[in-house]
């Protein structure tokens, strides 16, 4: 029974993305949130200690990234969280949280508008009408100073902004990526001298399509006027992709590299990774350090590892260095990736004597299970897998899974390729002996509360898992979400309440 992991590309993330984090936060209970302050508040004035956390954002009516303006160190589920945990036996769940404003080093925006009016930002609630956010307060100030910039070419060079209804103009979106890693600066200054490597996304198929010399004209401009020459010194590098669906996907296939320095680094959970505009990073960089010096921490040394969902493979790559492990493998379902992953594993010091691979297949020997899936959650097929081993008998499997019986049923060549592709074997027929080569630890790092619940439910009612420790990190302050971190081995789980039990998991493709 080869259960098997993830078969199709998932949608696009929505425009937004948020992270939370550091120093252990008790506040008391969100009943005691302020009044709203009036919207002239001067950013000057010394405001009250009631208001010392909240956004003091001009774009909070208007915008949709933020939902709540208040008591940014401890979003309101909190509590629910709190509840939740105790209620799956982790009575000391811990919530960090981080920097409260300009914490975002990466956004999406979308650019419409006209040549002489462009307008950078996200989507109105509900909506597809773009809201222009240049004084955003999540975004790392570099990223505000970039589309600055950019709204300047756009004018100066009479660049179009991408029209959605009519699929016409050249700027369909821009991505904005801050690396804080300049080591010829000393540490402290690094963060708020944030580099931003620019991708723009140009509405034609290739460099050689017929608008192809705005595109060069507008990568120069934001060059000479951001770049390492200029008296701002502000972008990284520029690059172009290229796109011309009519859907909601934002990135094409085709990447370019203009100008600028190709490679990206940044440095989080004690190494210096490598990421290429197409692979996923993390929002929030100092957040995501904080929760990776903490899962570190729940890795023994020397342990073999498989970090699905891995991205370019930062979290494996940070425990093969910092937990010194005999085996790292990382799985990811974008190609992309591998490049950015290659090129960090090149340069992680000399002495590291793991067995570093990039998969697509065979998790079956590992210690310790790593999975960071998007918002939307586990894979089923993935979820069905972990909860086939049982800890309470090692006994082998039959092949007549439900799940596997509706993969028998999949006749459509895409997602038999998909499906092979990407195929994670996490344990086929599981014997005794196979069972010694399960992983006894599986750590879940979930920037969606709602699925992780979910998830977390099916895992328990397996008796497969129990849950050990939970952590919580801002890692997108002004919004609900909180990242996740959450430790579970193998062993008899709790009993979970009746009516949370026995759910069948959606499939939330
Ligand atoms: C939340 S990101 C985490 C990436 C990485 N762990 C990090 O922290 O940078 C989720 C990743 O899962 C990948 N992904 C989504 N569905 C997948 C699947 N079914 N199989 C493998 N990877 C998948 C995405 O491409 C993305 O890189």
């Amino acid at each position: 029974m080869p259960l098997c992991f993830l078969s199709v590309r998932p949608p696009p993330p929505p425009l937004i993305t948020c992270h939370v984090s550091p120093s252990a936060v008790r506040a008391p209970p969100s009943a005691s949130a302020p009044a709203a302050p009036s919207r002239s508040l001067s950013p000057n004035a010394n405001p009250p200690p009631s208001l010392t956390c909240a956004l003091h954002c001009p774009h909070f009516e208007s915008c949709s990234g933020c939902t709540h303006e208040f008591n940014l160190h401890r979003p309101v589920i909190i509590d629910e969280a709190t509840e939740f945990f105790k209620a799956v036996g982790v009575s000391d769940f811990t919530f960090d949280s981080c920097k409260l404003w300009g914490w975002r080093c990466r956004a999406k925006l979308a650019v419409r508008g006209s040549s002489e009016n462009p307008l950078i930002g996200l989507y109105q609630e509900g909506t597809h009408n773009v809201v222009d956010i240049p004084q955003c307060k999540a975004h790392h100030p570099s990223i505000n100073a970039a589309v600055e910039l950019l709204k300047q070419g756009i004018t100066e060079l009479s660049i179009e902004p991408y029209d959605e209804d009519e699929g016409t103009g050249d700027l369909r979106y821009v991505q904005m990526a801050v690396t804080t890693h300049d080591t010829s600066l000393p540490a402290s200054e690094r963060y708020k001298n944030g580099k931003v490597q620019v991708a723009l996304v140009w509405n034609s198929r290739n460099e050689n399509s017929p608008n192809s010399e705005k595109l060069n004209a507008l990568a120069n401009f934001i060059w000479r006027n951001g770049g390492t020459r200029s008296k701002v010194n502000l972008v990284h590098s520029v690059w172009a992709n290229f796109q011309t669906s009519t859907n909601n996907i934002i990135f094409g296939n085709r990447w370019r590299h203009l100008l600028g320095e190709r490679d990206f680094w940044e440095h989080v959970g004690g190494i210096d990774i490598s990421l290429a505009p197409s692979s996923f990073g993390q929002a929030n960089t100092r957040a995501f350090d904080t929760l990776l010096r903490k899962l570190q921490r729940y890795v023994p040394q020397g342990s073999s590892v498989a970090d699905l969902y891995a991205g370019a493979g930062v979290i494996g790559l940070s425990l093969a260095v910092t937990r010194k492990c005999r085996s790292v493998k990382c799985i990811e379902i974008n190609k992309e990736s591998k490049l950015s992953f290659e090129k960090t594993v090149d340069r992680l010091p000399n002495l590291v004597d793991s067995s570093i691979s990039w998969h697509l297949a065979d998790t079956s020997k590992v210690d310790v299970l790593v999975v960071d899936p998007p918002r939307k959650g586990l894979d089923a097929s993935l979820v069905d897998a972990l909860r086939s081993i049982s800890s309470a008998e090692y006994k082998a499997k039959s092949s007549s899974e439900s799940s596997s019986s509706k993969e028998k049923d999949e006749k459509r060549p895409w997602m038999l390729r998909a499906r092979e592709a990407s195929l994670v074997h996490i344990g086929s027929k599981i014997t005794s002996e196979d069972s010694k080569t399960l992983p006894r630890t599986l750590i879940y790092i979930s920037c969606g509360w709602e699925s992780f619940k979910e998830d977390c439910e099916l895992l328990l009612s397996s008796k497969a898992w129990k849950l050990e420790k939970a952590h919580g990190y801002n890692f997108f302050p002004g919004t609900q979400s909180i990242e996740v971190l959450a430790v579970f081995k193998r062993g008899q789980g709790v009993s979970l309440k009746k009516k949370k039990l026995g759910k069948k998991k959606k499939k939330r493709l």
